[in-house]
């Protein structure tokens, strides 16, 4: 049987559908305990010789690890534009994503509760590992996550680019270890760009407003 392969515009659907991948699933499980790890040590009230016996056993782990050799993701990238992507493929497009990939340890967990033309929701809960000022999320943080939730109502509108600009307007603190809600649609195109605009909630109260524009590429455009 030949393998089941992707375009660009099935990645979404594809990542949700398909069964995860054998090596994913413990990938996943890696990354997993990798973010619980750097919540649970950061600002941890332990005494000297509990972090002495943390600190050998993470530095055991690490040279277990080495440095393994690593595949080329433009390959996979490359595949994917060809329509010639296979799950593997695709996995290893979507799931190392700074922002919502599973087998990415630094990536916040966003759960997606609605992705389409439309626009895209989700809900996400940050750790102390991503507090700015005391009890709030970092703004640097925040910035890095809408790059992400607005580039992905670029992908659930079916369209491709990058980043050109992006503002963010800072309206009240974000809570760390609580539920938060983001937002991205697209409202307009002239040409080449794209602009879109995200939000961030806490409740019924916004708390960061981000509007950008994107750039397909002139190879796509
Ligand atoms: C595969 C998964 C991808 C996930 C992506 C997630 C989102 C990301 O993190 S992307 C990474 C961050 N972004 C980047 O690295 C982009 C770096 N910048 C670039 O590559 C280029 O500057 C790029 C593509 C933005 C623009 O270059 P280019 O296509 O040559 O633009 P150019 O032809 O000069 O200008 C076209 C139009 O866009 C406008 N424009 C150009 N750059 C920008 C910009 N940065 N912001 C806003 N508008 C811009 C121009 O003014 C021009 O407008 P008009 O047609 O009205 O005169």
């Amino acid at each position: 049987m030949t393998e089941k392969t992707f375009g660009p515009f099935e990645l979404q659907k594809a990542y949700s559908t398909e069964p995860v991948p054998d090596d994913f699933v413990l990938r996943r499980r890696i990354s997993t305990a990798m973010r619980t790890l750097s919540e649970r040590v950061i600002r941890a009230e332990v005494d000297q010789a509990t972090l002495q016996h943390w600190a050998e056993q993470l530095e055991a782990v690490v040279a277990t690890v080495g440095e393994p050799e690593r595949r080329d993701s433009k390959q996979a990238n490359r595949k994917l534009f060809t329509g010639a992507a296979t799950i593997e493929d695709l996995y290893h497009m979507m799931d190392f994503d700074p922002v919502s990939g599973g087998a990415n340890p630094i990536a916040p967990q966003v759960t997606w509760v609605q992705e389409g033309q439309e626009g895209v929701e989700g809900t996400l809960r940050l750790g102390q590992q991503y507090q700015g000022p005391p009890g709030r999320v970092h703004g640097g943080v925040i910035a890095w996550i809408l790059d992400a939730v607005l580039s992905r109502a670029l992908h659930a509108a079916f369209r491709l680019g990058v980043t050109g600009t992006l503002n963010i307007r800072y309206l009240a603190g974000t809570p760390i270890e609580d539920t938060i809600t983001c937002r991205a649609r697209i409202t307009g195109q002239e040409g080449r760009k794209i602009f879109i605009e995200g939000s961030i909630w806490h409740g019924d109260q916004q708390t960061v407003h981000a509007e950008g524009v994107w750039l397909t590429p002139k190879s796509l455009g």
